[in-house]
């Protein structure tokens, strides 16, 4: 078998744009679940513009995510990351990958479900942790045990996240699959 991925069918792409309409497209989940990569490639996918939340609150404040939460605390980060998603989906059509804990704000929450369609990356701990272990840019996870805080983060979550309108697995596969089986969950919404 050839492991040479297969560019992502028209037809597919096509379905998902139909269903989709002119909503933004919302990912959401836990540090690791692959929200900026795939959602990256998604917009590409779709030819919809892609922002990402975290990058659009480092450039608006120019510090680093990390930098924000030794200054000013985690309170005045989601207060921030509330205002910037709230203008990303009020300025749309467009793919926006938040950060883990933005669908965790009850604020923050209540924008999304009104002015985009989420998608859920649901991910389990190990291919989590084997991808947040790498680099060291997320705040929340500098503790004494990053792994066990990972885990309590995703009890304390998961069961908000399952809110979301779409749930996609993410795995140990090629993002290009990813991609392929977010575009396949948007096509198969039922029509309203
Ligand atoms: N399906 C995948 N396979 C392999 N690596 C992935 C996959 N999805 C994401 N990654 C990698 O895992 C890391 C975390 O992904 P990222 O998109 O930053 O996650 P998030 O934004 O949800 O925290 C990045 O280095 C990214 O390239
Ligand atoms: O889970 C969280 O609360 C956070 C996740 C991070 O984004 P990613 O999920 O893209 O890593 C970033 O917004 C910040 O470090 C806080
Ligand atoms: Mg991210």
């Amino acid at each position: 078998m050839s492991d040479v991925m297969e560019p992502v069918s028209e037809a597919l792409i096509e379905r998902a744009k139909a269903a989709l309409g002119r909503r933004n497209l919302v990912f959401i989940g836990l540090m690791g679940a692959g929200k900026s990569a795939v959602g990256r490639m998604t917009a590409a996918a779709l030819g919809i513009p892609f922002i990402d939340s975290d990058h659009e609150i480092e450039r608006v404040s120019r510090m680093t995510i990390s930098e924000l939460f030794a200054a000013y605390g985690e309170e005045e980060f989601r207060a921030l990351e509330t205002r910037v998603i709230k203008r990303l989906l009020n300025t749309g059509p467009r793919v926006v990958s938040t950060g883990g804990g933005a669908y965790i704000n009850e604020r923050t929450r209540r924008h999304i479900k009104k002015q985009g369609l989420s998608i859920w990356l649901n991910a389990e701990l190990d291919v989590l942790w084997e991808r947040v272990n790498k680099r060291d840019t997320r705040p929340l996870l500098k503790t004494e045990n990053p792994k066990q805080t990972l885990e309590k983060l995703m009890h304390a979550r998961y069961p908000i996240y399952a809110e979301a309108d779409l749930t996609v697995i993410s795995r140990d596969v090629k993002k290009e699959v990813m991609v392929e089986e977010v575009l396949a969950a948007l096509a198969a919404m039922p029509k309203k």
